[in-house]
């Protein structure tokens, strides 16, 4: 593994869709909400498959989760980062993407796990309208809420505008392997 790339944005700005784009160099992509999904699937028996999806058998699940997972992370803020890091083959490439990172303290568990040279941290940015015409409609309890808005006012290596629709995704993934000399 010689890279990681950190993805957040707010909902609807194309984290899932920007990652997969990048998949087919050498990469995986790694989801922090993923050891959350099965957890909680596990637990109340929903099917783990539509959970991981980006369908909309998740959204009546997303508030409770996120109170659950903030509970878990108040004793242990690495908690889900090292578990999703541990599920994936990460030796296996050359880069990592974490496609739904949201919190400092996730960014902050990164550079204490793997070093600051080894990070890059991607922030994508789409307008209301843009993330509104892709489903989004604002939700209290998910978009007021730290899981949505605690990177709100944090700097990182690169702000990337997705606004436009690109159904191959490439002149924005053009750009990112530029800004982050990844090719
Ligand atoms: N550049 C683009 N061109 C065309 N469609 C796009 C683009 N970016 C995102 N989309 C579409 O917008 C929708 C939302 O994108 P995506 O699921 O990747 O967002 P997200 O940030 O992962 O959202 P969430 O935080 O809710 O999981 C998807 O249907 C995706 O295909």
């Amino acid at each position: 593994m010689r890279k990681i790339l950190l993805i957040s944005g707010k909902r609807k700005c194309g984290k899932d869709f920007i990652s997969e784009r990048l998949l087919n160099r050498q990469a995986i992509i790694v989801r922090i909400s993923e050891p959350i999904k099965r957890e909680w699937a596990r637990k109340l028996e929903l099917d783990i498959n539509a959970m991981l999806s980006d369908g909309p058998y998740k959204e009546q699940f997303r508030r409770d989760m996120i109170l659950w997972s903030d509970e878990v992370r108040r004793k242990d803020y690495g908690f889900f980062c090292r578990a999703a890091m541990k599920e994936a083959p990460v030796d296996t490439v050359d880069y990592v993407i974490v496609s739904d990172i949201r919190r400092k303290n996730d960014i902050r568990w990164f550079y204490e796990t793997y070093g600051h040279e080894m990070i890059q941290t991607v922030r994508l940015i789409s307008q209301l309208e843009t993330r509104k015409a892709r489903g989004w409609q604002f939700t209290a309890g998910i978009d007021d809420v730290p899981s949505e808005c605690d990177l709100d006012d944090s700097t990182f290596d690169l702000e990337l505008v997705n606004d436009a629709e690109d159904e191959s995704g490439e002149q924005i993934i053009d750009r990112l392997l530029e800004k982050l000399q990844l090719n």
